[in-house]
């Protein structure tokens, strides 16, 4: 019974910290004998590499290399041979500036040498009997330092000549990542490498088991260290694992699954750092159909390959792949037009310049002759693959990207039909694995809301998001995080979406520029976007399109968009179809009622609304309703609406009509009406003395109201009551309605004389309904109940997504 372990750098940089490492080999050792593949420790390949490249221009590199012999320093274990090659290929590189692929291999060897010296002599002060193999003398591969190709044949037969000899050794240790050629010369296999040196020992010596002690708990449906939502994957079959492997799932390395196939050796992948978990299983077991993982590959770049003199000529690709080949220049995706001869594909971004060139060459007679015409690098791309995707279910993750403004410049699927790729601009690749992960897994996806306004309505629906957060998650699968909060002068972020304690959390105030609200999605790779715009100005309904082109959705209470020049509601909506974006208003008339939605529903279902009529303004539905029953002066009425916070601080601001104006010039427009609020014949319920007093003013002096509006009460019948009404009405067919807003007499005992308290009236008469309206009444003001539909608007978007 034996095993392969292989720990990964940051398992045996722990090792300065605990002997988890040692005491993990020695429990397996109990039961069985192991070969220990190690990689460097923590991240001596990058300090070396970096070390390089400083030495490489002639710059100080002495504080990287006091890192690196700080890192790679145990207690009585020499290693100063290691060390002395170290700079003296340092010094010669700094001599002459520059290095070959060659010398950086012997370089970044030394930090596997080290490493499996150090952990052997650890074993041994352990009194494990540890026995350290020097793997360059196993592993044999051809010449192409930095990502050598392994000689499967001679490194078997060496593999099974050393391990015959050491038959009676129960430990064995060395050092993955490093090979040499047949010459001797020193090799590494590529980032990652360990990872297959570990593979291809375990195949030859058909080991029970293959356990990859790296610091994660396993393999999880993306990185988590992108997206914290990823989860813990329990089980992979090999041609799954060898997918996300090739298609740059870092953990493993691309051709670690392979050489586990034939001999069926099982491969878990644990973590060190926590042997709780079971970590992930891959083996030939089979497993259930579905979307498994995303994985991306970086560091690559497109080419594109354009000819279209090549259109129906034999054998282009051959030369386009063969000329690669002859180079060992390996592509991955591929996708190729049919009408105009074009290829896209990706290689690696190190081997960009040198595809251009090579296939500049091989297509030389073709561009004399026009028939090629371009050959270009992007060098700005990642390759997202979802691995077990089909294309049946695809468009659910597609149309989600698309939905956030990421469209993918290229896309192609395998032939098995399991995996698709999609070549996506670097700067959006993480946002890309939010939204796609969020659609798959069906994990909650996060809905990213920035609430501009916090004054009355803005801080009651931030409460009421805030406490419905859980329970929404919990039963719809949505994140509503709150990542901005915003009043005219700070906008304050939290990554993370802001608690019940939003209001403390208002420390270091960011100066408000709405634009940084943009910018801050932006850098945060923020998906699923709603600006909920609670505030009342018009600075900011005038830049809703700079934020609708920037991937946000509106949802508002503010009624200034839909009511500034048809012009600018036109264009709105041109750019909201663009974006593909929307746009939802349900409280800009009569608050939490469902009346907008059933207007445009109406409409939409061509039933033919000849007219609108009804008291738009809880305000104005209080004050009218008191004083048209109540014996009590204009003046007390008024007061007493301004004590229970129902008017505007000025409450000529409710007195003037303008309000209902904008309600009724916004449900003109619901029916196609090209009305202008100027063109509204609205009646201003203020004596024109009073116009031009100041708020305290005016407030001191409501007494002097009273003559008015005795003498309109007088005027009343005994079964009358005083209505202020919105109406809309005229040849609904044309593109303008007749409008006006009115302070008029109706029956008590009519629906608009019933009315009471500060609720809102909305009679909708359409063609079938004839003189039968439609009504819709209910409590139409307050805090409370337009963050409710608010909250409504932000729910419907949310689940659109
Ligand atoms: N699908 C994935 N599941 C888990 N980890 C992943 C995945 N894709 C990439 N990773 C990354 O792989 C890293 C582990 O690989 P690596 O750093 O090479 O480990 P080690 O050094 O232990 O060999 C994790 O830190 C994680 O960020
Ligand atoms: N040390 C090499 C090889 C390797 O496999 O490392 P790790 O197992 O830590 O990813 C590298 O950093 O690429």
């Amino acid at each position: 019974m034996s095993k392969v372990l292989k720990f990964g750098g940051k398992s045996l940089a722990s090792l300065h910290q605990n002997n988890d490492l040692l005491n993990i080999i020695e429990s397996y050792l109990r039961t069985s004998s192991l070969i220990v593949v190690v990689s460097a420790i923590g991240n001596t390949t990058d300090l070396l590499l970096e070390l390089l490249n400083k030495a490489k221009n002639n710059q100080a590199y002495s504080e990287e290399l006091k890192t690196l012999k700080e890192l790679n320093f145990y207690p009585k274990i020499d290693t100063t041979s290691h060390f002395q090659l170290i700079e003296n290929i340092l010094q010669g590189v700094s001599l002459i500036q520059d290095y070959s692929t060659k010398v950086q291999d012997l370089l970044l060897a030394q930090g596997e040498l080290i490493s499996s010296k150090v952990v052997t002599e650890l074993l041994t002060q352990k009194e494990l009997n540890a026995v350290f193999v020097d793997s360059t003398q196993l592993i044999k591969t051809d010449a192409y330092f930095s990502a050598a190709n392994v000689n499967e044949t001679l490194t078997e037969l060496n593999t099974k000549e050393v391990f015959s000899k050491l038959s009676d050794k129960k430990l064995i240790v060395l050092g993955g990542f490093i090979g040499s050629t047949i010459d001797g010369e020193i090799t590494t296999l590529g980032r990652n490498g360990s990872n297959l040196t570990a593979a291809l020992i375990a195949k030859f010596t058909e080991v029970e088991e293959f356990l990859n002690f790296t610091h994660v708990d396993g393999i999880y449906t993306a990185n988590p260290e992108w997206v914290s939502s990823a989860k813990r994957i329990e089980q992979l079959n090999y041609s799954e694992a060898n997918e996300l492997a090739t298609f740059g799932a870092s953990i493993l390395h691309a051709k670690t699954i392979v050489p586990l196939i034939e001999k069926k050796i099982p491969l878990r992948i644990l973590n060190t750092l926590n042997p709780e978990s079971t970590g992930t299983l891959i083996s030939s077991e089979p497993t259930p159909n579905g979307v498994k993982s995303l994985t991306v590959l970086q560091n690559v770049a497109l080419i594109n390959f354009h000819g279209k003199g090549l259109l129906g000529k034999v054998g282009v690709d051959a030369r386009i792949f063969t000329a690669l080949a002859k180079n060992n220049i390996s592509v991955s995706v591929i996708s190729q037009g049919s009408s105009e001869r074009g290829l896209g594909f990706v290689v690696n971004a190190n081997d960009a310049v040198a595809t251009k060139q090579i296939l500049e060459q091989e297509f030389a007679p073709d561009f004399y002759t026009k028939d090629v015409e371009n050959i270009s690098i992007n060098n700005d791309i990642t390759v997202v693959s979802i691995i077990g995707q089909d294309l049946k279910s695809f468009h659910k993750p597609y149309s989600a990207l698309v939905k956030n403004g990421i469209v993918p410049i290229l896309f192609n699927n395998s032939i098995s039909g399991k995996n698709i790729s999609l070549i996506i601009e670097k700067s959006q690749f993480k946002k890309a694995l939010h939204v796609i992960h969020g659609q798959i897994f069906g994990v909650n996806k996060t809905v990213n809301l920035a609430i501009v306004g916090k004054g009355t309505v803005g801080s009651v629906l931030i409460d009421q998001i805030i406490a419905s957060r859980t329970p929404i998650a919990e039963r719809k699968n949505i994140d509503l995080n709150i990542f901005a909060i915003a009043n005219s002068k700070s906008v304050y972020f939290n990554n993370n979406g802001f608690d019940e304690h939003w209001t403390t959390e208002f420390n270091t105030p960011n100066p408000n520029s709405l634009s940084s609200i943009i910018d801050y999605a932006k850098e945060h790779h923020l998906e699923n976007l709603i600006l909920v715009d609670n505030t009342a100005a018009e600075s900011l309904p005038k830049r809703y399109t700079e934020f609708i082109d920037n991937g946000f959705d509106i949802v508002s209470s503010n009624k200034i968009a839909n009511t500034l020049s048809f012009e600018f509601y036109q264009n709105l909506r041109e750019t909201l179809k663009k974006n593909q974006k929307h746009y939802l208003y349900e409280t800009n008339v009569g608050a939490g009622l469902p009346l907008i939605d059933n207007i445009q529903l109406l409409h939409l279902s061509g039933e033919s609304i000849t007219k609108i009529k009804g008291v738009f303004s809880g305000t104005l539905s209080f004050i009218f309703n008191k004083f048209s029953i109540e014996e009590k002066p204009f003046s007390e009425v008024l007061r007493d609406a301004v004590s229970k916070g129902f008017t505007e601080p000025d409450p000529r601001d409710d007195l003037s009509g303008t309000d209902v104006a904008r309600k009724l010039l916004i449900l003109a427009r619901e029916l196609d009406l090209q009305n202008e609020l100027e063109e509204i014949d609205i009646q201003n319920l203020i004596p024109e003395d009073f116009q031009s007093l100041t708020v305290s003013e005016f407030l001191d002096q409501l007494e002097g109201l009273n003559d008015y509006y005795n003498r309109i009460k007088q005027e009343l019948e005994p079964n009358e009551v005083l209505r202020y009404v919105g109406e809309l009405s005229g040849d609904l067919q044309q593109n303008k309605g007749v409008l006006e807003t009115k302070l008029i007499k109706v029956d008590k005992n009519s629906p608009l004389g019933q009315l009471s308290g500060s609720d809102s009236i909305f009679e909708i008469y359409t063609e079938s309904y004839g003189d039968r309206p439609i009504i819709i009444q209910g409590a139409g003001a307050g805090a409370n109940v337009t963050a409710r539909g608010v909250f409504g608007d932000i729910l419907r978007l949310a689940e659109k997504k």
